[in-house]
């Protein structure tokens, strides 16, 4: 299981990085096997950062990532579990070389042992799982395949691993749309394999489409999760309601939100007498059902994280 705690991270910027930006700030959720959680926000919620810290490819400034347990420790072991795919599946593969090298590479480094006749029936039987034909891309060039098969390809090395965990960024953005849900039913199927999925996206409609839970990110904050049905299908935060408003729907024009008239954080009395909390965005977190946490919508009354 992921389990983000109180989760923080400044970038320092600038010449000589006296300037920071905080990326994310206090995120605590989780993901359980078995699971797909989509992260949702715009860009520059945070994102990409959470997914760079869980991969191990970007520090954590405070607060704890676990895997089952065990915090990020970038290496083959961790690696062996934690595997992450991106938007863009052009940059993962060297043009030099043909694409099906990514297998070799995992082979080397984490199978050195298995004879090539094993081998080749465990690649078959990878890129078969993610419905490819293993004749038509493997031995082929990455500018002789297409995105989608590219990117397949890389659930298939993932899959070649003893997964648990799937970080998935924008991973069919780049894809068209019937390939997109052939991308998004794999990911469906791997939680049945027990595996646990990070879907991280912009997109709320592909969001909504696979997975049971959903976080939804503004800011470095989560300002709703829970349950993908109540988060979107009763949005209690007017970003949530803003996110769903502005989806294209066809023959509707677009219309504002509703305007927020109440705050479940200061109505429940979770900010203490004088409305403020200690500024600790999780802090502001409050049960709007079973699971559906809100964060507090009148932000401005409240310290900033
Ligand atoms: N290496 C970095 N150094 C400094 N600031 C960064 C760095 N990476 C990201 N940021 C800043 O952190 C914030 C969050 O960026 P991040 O890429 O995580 O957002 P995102 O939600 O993934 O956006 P997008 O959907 O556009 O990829 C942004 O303000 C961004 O400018």
């Amino acid at each position: 299981m992921l389990r983000l705690d109180n989760v923080t991270k400044v970038y320092r910027t600038g010449t000589f990085g006296g300037r920071t930006v905080t990326a994310v700030g206090g995120v605590s959720f989780d993901v359980l096997p078995g699971e797909v959680v989509s992260l949702i926000g715009e860009s520059g919620s945070g994102k990409s950062t959470i997914g760079r810290m869980i991969l191990g490819l970007t520090s954590v400034t405070s607060g704890a990532i676990t895997v089952d347990g065990s915090p990020v420790r970038p290496g083959k072991d961790y690696y062996r579990a934690v595997q992450g795919v991106f938007q863009d599946p052009f940059s993962c593969y060297n043009p030099v070389f043909k694409a099906d090298r990514v297998f070799t590479l995992i082979k080397e480094s984490y199978f050195p042992r298995v004879s090539a006749a094993e081998w080749t029936e465990r690649v078959d039987a990878a890129v078969r799982d993610v419905r490819l034909n293993p004749g038509e891309v493997l031995g082929k060039y990455p500018h002789q395949l297409s995105g989608g098969q590219l990117q397949r390809m890389l659930i298939a090395r993932a899959l070649l691993l003893d997964l648990k965990l799937l970080v998935a960024d924008e991973i069919t953005s780049m894809l068209d749309a019937s390939t997109r849900i052939d991308v998004l039913n794999l990911l469906a199927e791997l939680k049945t394999r027990g595996l646990g999925v990070l879907y991280v996206t912009h997109d709320l409609s592909l969001g909504t489409y696979l997975a049971e839970r959903t976080v939804v990110l503004r800011g470095g904050a989560v300002v709703e999760m829970g349950p993908t049905d109540q988060v979107f299908g009763d949005p209690r935060h007017p970003y949530t309601r803003a996110l769903l408003a502005a989806v294209p729907r066809l023959n509707a024009p677009w219309e504002d939100p509703s305007p927020v008239t109440s705050c479940l954080y200061h109505d429940s009395g979770a900010a203490g007498g004088d409305g403020r909390s200690d500024g600790r965005p999780d802090r502001r977190l409050v049960e709007a059902g079973p699971g559906h946490l809100v964060a507090c919508a009148r932000l401005a009354d409240c310290p900033p994280p």
